[in-house]
């Protein structure tokens, strides 16, 4: 009887911490923003070697009252892989602060630099409508990002331009990662041979360029919201274009569509892949849509991804539920769109 009562109090303590975890999620998220608001990643890399805490302090620009402060600040980035702590040269006994690989990429020199994603994902201005999610169930409401802010995302980006700058720094800072792993690895072939190609809700046009100066052959269009390409400058074979790909899309050989359809409900995509397949056929001749965007794989033993992995997915979904109307989809939601839009076929190469 008593071993049951000890398993029983032991069940209740996991279930207490697994909430707890749960609850304070969040103190992982601020802990992260506040390091790199303060520069610590910057600060250890100048360092150049295992950086003590003493001289960690005197690096920072904070308030010599919370001095003792940062020990507790660095103490839960290490535990959640951050930092690392190594000796300090010539001295077996005084340990310093070192970068992991994530907090490489959070170097502000890194051109990698994920640093203006994190910092646009914990802005208030977007991490306000997470507080509205059950006011918004309970309502006919189509975006929890509308319920917050009376408008959708696209049409308060418009009249914000301090938003619409750190969204579209945040866009680049992806579209530099993914179009270095793309155009250095095994994707550069889906490139090659085409003729023109429109980089559809292209942003600032950081993907486009990397593309344009890698096939000098190839035309390139950028094709975003007006406000968006506004005063951006192309090159020989690059342009920006402004207008709505709800409307129409300029005709081309081939559209690019980077993390835009898991922003749009299954209508809306099917509004943007029929402007698509009518802007690669104007041509006279058949093109292709060249999607990157996620495929949920919940289920590992069938070939998905790992339990970390599966979790960015479901974060990524349940973002797109409460900044937009879109979603993350699995292989037969993206089947059933790519077939309804009139697309005979389709060919998934799983890079990230
Ligand atoms: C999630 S961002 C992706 C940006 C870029 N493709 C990338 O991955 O870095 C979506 C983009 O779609 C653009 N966009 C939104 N609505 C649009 C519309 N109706 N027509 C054209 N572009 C639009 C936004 O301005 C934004 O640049």
């Amino acid at each position: 009887m008593e071993f049951q009562s000890e398993m029983q109090a032991a069940k209740l303590l996991k279930a207490q911490s697994h909430i707890w975890n749960h609850i304070f999620n969040f103190i992982n998220s601020m802990s992260l923003k506040c390091a790199v608001e303060l520069g610590i990643p910057d600060a250890i890399h100048n360092y150049g070697q295992p950086m003590p805490l003493s001289q960690l302090i005197a690096s920072l620009p904070i308030h010599p009252s919370k001095s003792s402060s940062i020990q507790r600040l660095m103490r839960i980035l290490i535990h959640s892989g951050f930092f690392g702590t190594k000796n300090v040269a010539n001295d077996d006994a005084e340990v310093g602060y070192v970068l992991t690989d994530s907090s490489m990429l959070l170097l502000k020199d890194n051109p990698l630099s994920v640093t203006p994603f994190l910092l646009v994902m914990l802005d208030p201005m977007l991490t306000k409508p997470w507080h509205k999610l059950s006011t918004w169930f309970q309502s006919n409401n189509p975006i929890p990002f509308e319920t917050e802010h009376g408008e959708v995302f696209w049409a308060y980006a418009c009249h914000e331009p301090k938003f619409n700058e750190i969204f579209n720094d945040a866009m680049a800072s992806d579209a530099r990662l993914v179009s270095k792993l793309l155009l250095d690895d095994k994707c550069k072939g889906v490139f090659e041979g085409l003729e023109s190609l429109v980089d559809v809700g292209g942003g600032t046009g950081i993907f486009a360029k990397a593309i344009a100066k890698s096939f000098p052959q190839l035309d390139c269009t950028v094709f975003d919201l007006p406000h968006v390409v506004a005063d951006l400058e192309g090159s020989d074979n690059l342009k920006y274009i402004g207008g709505d790909m709800l409307e129409a899309i300029p005709p081309s050989n081939a559209i690019l569509l980077k993390w835009i359809l898991h922003d749009w409900n299954d209508e809306e995509c099917l509004n943007i892949l029929k402007n698509c397949k009518e802007a690669i056929t104007s041509k006279g001749k058949g093109g292709k849509v060249i999607i990157i965007d996620m495929i949920i794989m919940e289920d590992e033993k069938k070939g998905g991804g790992d339990d970390k992995s599966v979790e960015t997915q479901l974060f990524f979904d349940m973002l797109m539920m409460v900044l937009q109307t879109g979603k993350e989809r699995d292989e037969k939601e993206w089947a059933k769109l790519i077939v309804s839009a009139g697309f005979s076929n389709y060919k998934i190469t799983p890079i990230l």
